[in-house]
């Protein structure tokens, strides 16, 4: 307990002066409490979960051990195309022990927990809300609630949890969420996944390669909706070939649950079909978790989707209150959550640094073959109005000597007025790998004559970058 700390009058709560509050302690706020800690901050960290939040547990790190299991057995059924016969029996047993003793030490957030405390940082499993202007109220898990008066401010990174539809009959049943399917032991016979965005087409493909018969549900036209359409569509081919059924302009109206199987009542297009499976999942999209922050205390919106920040991560009209991550609504990655903890410590540390900027982020769906976008879409080009020429490449001499599983395009996007890249999107095995040198075209605003003049080495998949720039028409 601090020198600081006193009763509250006459509640029995106390009350802890600190130089840091830290809400919600996933990637962003970890490390942010961390490096406030090294730099010599009083710093409380609080997560009424796991320290870490979603990416190592529930997220990133468990399903891309998944992705290298299924793709480990895409491969060995192409060997007979490239190398002849190899074989390989499924094994989920393989990648659920990987997931809980390797990734998430069975979903145990102790050496997390060590790592800030060695840092200097006080670390409280409880929930935090916000009091009013500079107190935050912690509910330990033990009920007591103390109240803190952080000196410098609040960081607010509270992450997002699955959105669940109203679908009659739904609540109650034993679905699935990305939490319990990356907890999975065994691999359902039958999977139906709702929703065609990045979790359900990740999770869609391995459980389909480890012998899941999937079918995904999903509103809009094509996989991947906010991607390039060319992606999406390749992807759809890529699934159809692989066995999964893929429901486009679909609705998931009710289901029940017998005890063992689900019985789901689908509309497409006006029709209505039933669909049998063993395990359902949710994976329509996410909700942020700003209800129970005591949001309105400090005259933000609750009901908000996301926390207005400006370009230091600082809340607008709230004094001493930071936000990061996904909460923020500047892209959903982990990637952009420790991106902006280093543009909101910098702040709050006063310390000189570059104001957040969004122009030049990636990201990949980890697919086979990944999905790797950068900037802006062609789409998003034109209702900006920039004056846009696009580039087109195959995966060249790379994705014919590769032949199996080498299905993929470059595709850049220029604004021919500045003459720089202002998007790319890679499909492609290594898709995110080949992505790199495009984030660094477009963040770097790297001239196209620049780009036309690089020596890309034969035969390489990035090369097929510079027959997509030299294809800008
Ligand atoms: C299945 C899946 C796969 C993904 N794969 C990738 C990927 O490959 N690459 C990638 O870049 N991104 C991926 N993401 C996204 C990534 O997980 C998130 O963008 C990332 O976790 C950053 O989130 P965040 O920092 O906003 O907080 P989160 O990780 O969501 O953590 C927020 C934390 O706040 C805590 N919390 C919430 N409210 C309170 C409160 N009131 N008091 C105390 N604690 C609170 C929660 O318990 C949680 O621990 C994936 C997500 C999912 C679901
Ligand atoms: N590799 C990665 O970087 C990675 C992987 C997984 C998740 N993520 C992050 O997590 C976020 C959430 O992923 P997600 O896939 O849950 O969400 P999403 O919002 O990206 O996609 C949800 C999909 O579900 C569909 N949908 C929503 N409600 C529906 C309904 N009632 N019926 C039918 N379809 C419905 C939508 O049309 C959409 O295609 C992503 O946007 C991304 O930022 C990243």
């Amino acid at each position: 307990m601090s020198d600081q700390e006193r009763q509250a009058g006459g509640t029995g709560e106390l009350t802890e002066e600190v130089d840091l509050v830290v809400v919600g302690l996933g990637p962003g706020g970890e490390a942010l409490a961390q490096g406030a800690a090294e730099a010599g901050l009083s710093v409380v960290a609080v997560d009424k979960h796991l320290v870490g939040g979603e990416c190592p547990y529930y997220g990133c790190i468990p399903t891309k051990m998944m992705v290298r299991g299924s793709d480990a057995l895409a491969e060995v059924r192409r060997a007979p195309e490239v190398a002849g016969e190899a074989s390989g029996t499924p094994d989920w047993s393989v990648v659920a022990r990987r997931i809980r003793d390797e990734a998430t030490s069975d979903w145990d957030d102790r050496a997390a927990a060590d790592r800030l405390r060695d840092a200097g940082a006080t670390v409280l499993h409880g929930t935090a809300r916000l009091a009013g202007p500079g107190r935050v109220e912690v509910e330990g898990a033990d009920g007591t609630t103390t109240t803190y008066r952080p000196r410098r401010g609040t960081v607010l990174n509270p992450g997002t949890r699955p959105s669940v539809p109203p679908v009659d009959g739904l609540a109650g049943t034993p679905y699935w969420t990305n939490r319990e399917a990356v907890r999975a032991t065994e691999v359902p016979r039958r999977l139906v996944v709702l929703g065609g965005g990045p979790i359900g087409c990740e999770l869609a493909q391995v459980f389909a390669r480890f012998g899941s018969e999937v079918t995904v549900v999903d509103h809009g036209p094509r996989l991947l909706g906010p991607d390039e359409p060319e992606a999406g569509e390749l992807l759809g081919e890529v699934f159809a070939d692989e066995g999964i059924t893929v429901l486009h302009g679909a609705s998931l109206i009710a289901t029940r649950h017998d005890g063992s199987i689900f019985t789901s009542t689908v509309e497409v297009d006006g029709d209505t079909r039933e669909v049998v499976s063993e395990a359902l999942l949710v994976a329509a999209g996410r909700t942020p978790n700003l209800d129970d922050l005591g949001l309105d205390t400090v005259g933000l919106d609750p009901g908000a989707r996301t926390v207005p920040v400006d370009d230091r991560m600082r809340v607008e009209g709230v004094e001493g209150l930071w936000a990061v991550g996904d909460v923020v609504g500047h892209g959903a990655w982990t990637h952009v959550s420790m991106y902006q903890q280093d543009v909101a410590l910098a702040d709050l540390l006063g310390r000189d640094g570059p104001p957040a900027r969004y122009h030049a982020v990636p990201h990949v769906t980890f697919t086979d073959p990944e999905v790797a976008g950068v900037g802006m879409t062609e789409h998003a080009a034109r209702e900006a109005g920039l004056p846009v020429q696009v580039g087109r490449s195959g995966l060249g001499s790379r994705g014919f000597t590769h032949g199996a599983g080498a299905r993929g395009f470059v595709k850049v996007v220029a604004d021919a007025d500045r003459g720089v890249l202002v998007g790319a999107t890679v499909v492609g095995p290594a898709g995110g790998e080949v992505l790199g040198l495009l984030a660094l075209a477009v963040h770097a605003e790297v001239p196209l004559a620049t780009l036309r003049s690089m020596v890309l080495a034969f035969p390489t998949f990035h090369r097929a970058i510079g027959t997509a720039v030299g294809d800008l028409a």
